[in-house]
């Protein structure tokens, strides 16, 4: 059973279709990386998954169950979800913050796995610092360490290494990765394709709200793929620590 399927999605926002027939799942234990340039749909896709996008087409399963039949607190004790939203209306503490990605749990024990999840994403240092004094990538580590304070069967995550630095980019996919191979799902949208095809089993390319490749991550970023959806002249070549992407924007 997938932790998370979408099937033949549909989803409208004003009066343009933004996912057309979007089809795709995740399992225990895989990273799926969903990419796709600017307004393809994933933030769409992702919403739709957690409930916050309405369908108007279509079938999500969260766990085996339909998602419609799940009321919101049951959505949110299996899914962990990082929106790409970086914004927090009050300057309360980052431990703070991030304590409230675990609202089912006591108050010192929620402070207590805030702390660790801030640690975890490199900004343990940042615990007692008020959110509104921070830069805008250390806000994004605490909003991702809100996102980690309970261990999730299912994490979607959406563009968390958004301006981050080169090494908490990869400090993050690496936390992503590790959630995995502890048995969790992750769904992630990325435009970075290299750190994409480093971190991901599969990559979903999304293109005006349609999936046109689900494949491992080589094979899902073809050059056919390149060239139509990213408009790139691309190749893979072999990199010290995986893949590398060299490419230019097609002629
Ligand atoms: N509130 C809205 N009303 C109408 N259309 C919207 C709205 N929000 C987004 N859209 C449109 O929906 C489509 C999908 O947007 P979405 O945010 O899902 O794309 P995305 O792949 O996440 O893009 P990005 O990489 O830029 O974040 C885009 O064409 C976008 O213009």
């Amino acid at each position: 059973m997938s932790l998370l399927s979408l099937e033949a999605v549909q989803a409208r926002l004003g009066r343009a279709i933004v996912l057309d027939g979007v089809s795709l799942s995740v399992e225990a234990g895989e990273v799926v990386a969903l990419c796709g340039p600017n307004g393809a749909g994933k933030s769409s896709a992702i919403r739709a998954a957690v409930g916050l996008l309405e369908m108007t087409g279509g079938q999500i399963r969260l766990g085996g169950a339909d998602i419609t039949d799940l009321s919101p607190r049951q959505r949110a004790q299996c899914v962990a979800y990082l929106p790409q939203e970086r914004r927090i209306a009050w300057n309360l503490p980052a431990v703070e913050v991030a304590a409230l990605g675990a609202p089912f749990l006591s108050g010192a024990d929620a402070l207590s796995r805030a702390r660790a999840a801030l640690g975890e994403v490199g900004a343990g240092h940042l615990a007692d610092r008020g959110v509104a004094e921070m830069s805008g990538g250390e806000r994004a580590r605490v909003l991702l360490a809100r996102a980690l304070v309970i261990d999730a069967p299912l994490l979607l995550a959406d563009e968390p290494i958004a301006g981050l630095d080169p090494d908490a980019q990869r400090l993050v996919l690496e936390r992503l990765r590790a959630r995995a191979d502890d048995g969790a799902g992750v769904l992630v949208s990325l435009h970075d394709l290299t750190l994409a095809a480093t971190v991901a089993d599969r990559i979903v390319v999304l293109d005006r709200g349609r999936v046109v490749a689900d494949a491992p991550p080589i094979q899902a970023l073809s050059p056919a793929v390149l060239r139509e959806v990213f408009g790139l002249d691309g190749a893979w070549i072999e990199g010290p620590n995986g893949p590398l992407l060299a490419a230019r924007r097609a002629q």
